[in-house]
């Protein structure tokens, strides 16, 4: 990164006058004989390309190399909560491990929580090569803040070289904030993820909407913070043996302390998540109208699956917005998928090209939507769902 110098010593009242003129976002001022360039300021450089030679400069800013080979290994926060290790977790190690072998680095679990032993013993059956806990009783209840310096004290101790969090509620509130206290890069919801000889992890996710794939880098920081969503990476086979050492950590009380009160934990009604779903039944603008969902979900009943729908669909008020399946809604990876009139958007896809075995129905062949299913019905849907609907009550149409 660069920046803007201002010569002050070559500036008179009719050369400031000349370099206001020629900003066009109006960045530049001339206060009490001195030449500003404000926060209005959008570096273009027209200042330095177009004004009076020597007036403005551009600057590159001296990086201090780091040092990467300090830096070592690839952890996953182990979101824990009540005895439980959420599931995207393992996937993350999967993933960890693969990155892993590309620099012979280890793999971290960084388990926090109250009551860790099961937990703990359980990670070791992923591939870990070490477990780092932090087990105390104040850290029974998930605070942003007091997990946060849980963060923070591992990366101080531990000089990993990559952070990994699940992109679930935790993850996207507590991986940010433990990145920015080591000034160093986030990239949020990666749906690939690389690793480069030089330890450089290189994170690529959908960017403007979904029309290109963004590839970012942490050249010159470290660690390198990621989250990743549930079912995005497949999770490992649990092995019989465990792996791996325990590490036991201790941590000021001090840091352990919120300073929220957690005063009582109010239990949400289970909702449906479609993301953990083995059939899904998706539908799109192709149908008509709410009406002819009745037929649908018939369908997807009979065949036991949740029905999932585009966004369109919940712009219009049909379902709630947690059926939503993309890249602004939920990612998933049933064992079938069947899509119905849905042309297979490029956000859409996003969401569900992870599914085993992908079906659609829809009445332009050239859809989208072809390219990635596995099976194909080209036609109209009101005259294929009912055919479908009496083929599985075991009707003769
Ligand atoms: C930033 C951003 C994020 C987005 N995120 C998401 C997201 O997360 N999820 C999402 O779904 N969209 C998302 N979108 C919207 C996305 O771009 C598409 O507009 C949307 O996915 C299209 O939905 P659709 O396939 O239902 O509708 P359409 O694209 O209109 O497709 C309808 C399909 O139905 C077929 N059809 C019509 N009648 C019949 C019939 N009788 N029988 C059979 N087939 C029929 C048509 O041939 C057509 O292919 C996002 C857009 C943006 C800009």
């Amino acid at each position: 990164m660069g920046f803007l110098k201002v010569h002050q010593e070559s500036v008179t009242p009719e050369i400031a006058e000349k370099m206001c003129e020629i900003c066009p976002f109006h960045a530049i001022s001339y206060n009490e004989g001195k030449l500003e360039i404000g926060a209005g300021c959008k570096m273009c450089k027209l200042c330095v390309k177009n004004g009076v030679s020597g007036v403005v400069t551009y600057e590159e800013e001296e990086v201090e190399e780091i040092d990467k080979s300090l830096w070592n290994g690839i952890a996953v926060f182990a979101e824990w909560e009540d005895g439980k290790i959420h599931p995207v977790v393992y996937e993350l190690l999967g993933k960890a491990r693969e990155l892993a072998k590309v620099n012979a680095h280890p793999v971290y679990a960084l388990l926090v929580g109250c009551g860790l032993e099961d937990a703990t013993e359980e990670l070791r059956h992923y591939g870990v090569d070490c477990v780092y806990c932090y087990d105390a009783e104040l850290l029974q209840e998930y605070q942003v803040d007091s997990y946060a310096n849980v963060v923070g004290d591992f990366v101080e101790k531990v000089h990993p070289s990559v952070m990994m969090f699940g992109a679930t509620v935790k993850g996207r509130s507590l991986a940010p904030r433990a990145a920015a206290r080591f000034h160093t890069g986030l990239t949020a919801d990666c749906t690939v993820l690389e690793m480069k000889d030089n330890t450089d992890l290189v994170q690529i996710r959908p960017a403007f909407g979904g029309n290109i794939m963004a590839q970012i880098i942490t050249p010159n920081s470290r660690p390198q913070f990621c989250t990743v969503r549930y079912k995005v990476f497949s999770a490992p086979k649990r092995t019989d043996e465990v792996s791996g050492h325990i590490e036991k950590m201790v941590l000021t009380e001090e840091k352990m302390q919120s300073k929220v009160q957690l005063e009582k934990k109010i239990e949400k009604p289970k909702t449906i998540d479609i993301a953990e779903a083995d059939v899904i039944v998706a539908v799109g603008r192709g149908l008509q109208s709410q009406n002819d969902l009745t037929l649908v979900q018939e369908f997807a009943d009979k065949l036991g699956a949740q029905m999932a729908c585009t966004r369109p669909l919940i712009e219009a008020g049909w379902f709630d917005p947690k059926r939503q399946i993309g890249l602004s809604g939920r990612t998933v990876k049933p064992k079938l998928i069947i899509t119905i009139g849905i042309s297979g958007s490029v956000q859409f896809v996003a969401g569900m090209k992870g599914a085993e075995c992908i079906v659609a129905i829809n009445q332009d062949k050239n859809a989208s939507i072809f390219d990635v299913a596995h099976y194909c019905f080209v036609g109209d849907l009101y005259e294929i769902l009912p055919q479908l609907l009496a083929q599985l009550k075991g009707g003769t149409k």
